[in-house]
């Protein structure tokens, strides 16, 4: 039974998916509620609310996936979660239109004073002089990151008559120019602005964007919005703008800690806020519930997952193309670590034919955590595999070869050892699976599947015999047996698969065959 927690509230209709299937226990309670039994849950869903940390991470060391229903991953340890293995994904684009629409709401409602104006008629006023405002039509709007939301924020805006300037160090001329946008500097859309829009994730670079010397170069009389991130723009630098009056009103969807609790803005008249509540549609929680639960299941069925953070993302179609070369290269990383049993420094990789033309870092990715799976006590899998690698002084290198040389497609590898070389090759031939053709320098042809049993030897006659008896004294059934040799007389090896793994007797009394070099035990 997998077990999933969901700790933030998130829509039932979209969790649906994974309410139905009977092999699935949803569990809907904050972390702090099931404390005890974290280290039993498989996946994680949160909003924004739930801190995904290091030391959460640490108590839930079955959790394979976090699924964020929304699209800001900063309440999430990314990289403590990569280190753990752990895959994060999000909803992207399941609530871009609901926080554009938010943000429209936020600007009329700052230049129409429209709270402000609410409480006094519900205090039972009516002091209409008090509320005169300033119309969108004909203002310059500044938008500051220019994704998802900002360009849906352009799209309205155009149609209120508003002239739109947009800074985003990432948006392509080309882009840009397709949605008829004014690209600008930072400094030219600080001065140009009458209204200011933040939509950038919270990063290094955003932090304390609009800070002290930034907000010295706004218009004066600036009203400012901020529905993306807490702290983008400065909250502290905010106050002596208001003050002064230079800055005419703030919009604050988003704070730098959530609740604020007692903070000096709240104080401002023409500071309005709502509590994080771009999101908060029917429609757009639907939409991210929704997006993740179908992630989560699909990744759950071993399938690729499209909406990763850590992972490299593959569509359905690219991933049914590079199935059976990612499975290939698993068994051939675990084959050539069991192989290698010793320090090894660099692991090379070369594609040809057909495979040379998929998309192969994630085959790549499958091989090294085959390779480290044996090696390593931590979990290993594609999302943590190259890092780990890394860590552990392990270069890898991918080459590419039109020519499959005598085959469709192939993986080959090369593994340098301290004290050896190893090299492999492997093809995956349509319905009739994985094999292995090369192998420590032999050309030989064998599944790379169960227990197999590889046998270095003098090539004399009688040596399979030996092998065999010995074997069927013991009670170990031989399914299949490959042989291999380098020439008449010279080196040659057997692959053998068995029904049921060696005891570490039986591999003594093999090598102590005369004419036996090496003996191993080979396990996919
Ligand atoms: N208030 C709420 O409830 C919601 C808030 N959000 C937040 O809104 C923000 C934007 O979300 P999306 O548009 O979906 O993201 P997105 O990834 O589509 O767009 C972000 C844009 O910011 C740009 N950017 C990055 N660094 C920048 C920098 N230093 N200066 C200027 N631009 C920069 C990127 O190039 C990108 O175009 C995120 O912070 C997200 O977490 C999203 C949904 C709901
Ligand atoms: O998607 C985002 O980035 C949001 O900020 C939405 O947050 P929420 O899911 O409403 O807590």
């Amino acid at each position: 039974m997998v077990r999933i927690l969901v700790s933030d509230a998130m829509s039932e209709e979209g969790l649906a998916p994974l309410l139905a299937d009977p092999t699935i226990e949803v569990v809907q309670k904050k972390v702090n509620e099931v404390e005890e039994e974290l280290h039993q849950f498989d996946a994680l869903l949160v909003r924004s609310a739930t801190k995904v940390t290091e030391q959460l991470l640490q108590k839930m060391p079955n959790l394979k996936i976090v699924g964020r229903a929304g699209v800001g991953v900063d309440n999430i340890d990314v990289d403590a979660a990569t280190r753990y293995g752990v895959v994060v994904i999000n909803a992207p684009n399941g609530n871009t239109i609901s926080t554009a629409e938010h943000t429209f709401a936020m600007m009329a409602s700052l230049v129409r004073r429209i709270p402000q104006a609410h409480i006094s008629v519900k205090s039972r006023e009516w002091n209409r002089s008090a509320f005169v405002g300033v119309e969108l039509f004909g203002k310059h709007l500044g938008i500051i990151g220019f994704g998802r939301i900002g360009s849906e924020v352009a799209k309205r805006a155009r149609a209120f008559g508003m002239h739109v300037h947009v800074y985003d160090p990432f948006l392509t001329k080309a882009r840009a120019e397709k949605i008829g946008v004014d690209v600008c500097t930072l400094d030219e859309l600080l001065a140009q602005a009458d209204i200011i829009t933040v939509h950038t994730p919270l990063t290094k670079e955003t932090k304390g964007l609009l800070g002290p010397k930034n907000l010295a170069k706004t218009k004066k009389g600036v009203y400012l919005i901020n529905c993306a991130r807490g702290g983008i723009i400065d909250e502290q630098a905010l106050i002596p703008f208001l003050e002064n009056k230079h800055v005419a009103g703030v919009a604050l969807d988003v704070f730098e800690q959530e609740p604020p609790g007692d903070h000096p803005l709240l104080s401002f008249d023409n500071v309005i806020v709502t509590p994080h509540l771009g999101a908060s549609t029917v429609e757009a929680q639907v939409n991210v519930a929704t997006q993740v639960a179908e992630e989560v299941l699909k990744f759950l069925q071993g399938k690729p997952v499209t909406s990763s953070i850590n992972l490299p993302t593959l569509s359905k179609d690219v991933y049914e193309k590079i199935q059976a070369f990612y499975t290939l290269a698993r068994k051939m990383g675990i084959l050539a670590s069991q192989y290698m049993g010793e320090p090894v420094q660099e692991i090379a990789i070369t594609y040809s034919g057909s495979v040379a033309d998929l998309e192969t870092t994630f085959i790549t990715r499958s091989l090294l955590a085959g390779f480290l799976k044996p090696r390593v006590a931590s979990t290993v899998n594609e999302v943590n595999a190259a890092m780990i690698a890394k860590e552990r002084g392990i270069a890898f290198s991918e080459k590419f070869s039109a020519n499959g040389n005598d085959y469709n497609n192939s993986i080959a590898l090369t593994v340098y050892g301290e004290n050896k070389t190893f090299t492999m090759k492997g093809t995956h031939i349509v319905h009739y699976g994985d094999r292995i053709v090369h192998f420590n320098g032999f050309a030989i042809d064998f599944a790379p599947e169960g227990h197999l049993l590889y046998i270095q030897h003098h090539d004399k006659p009688g040596m399979i015999g030996k092998v065999g008896n010995i074997l069927g004294d013991h009670q170990v059934n031989i399914a299949t047996m490959q042989v291999g040799r380098q020439e008449a007389g010279g080196k040659a090896i057997m692959m053998l698969s068995l029904d049921k793994p060696l005891d570490d007797a039986l591999v003594d009394t093999l090598e102590s065959i005369e004419d036996i070099d090496v003996v191993k035990r080979l396990e996919v």
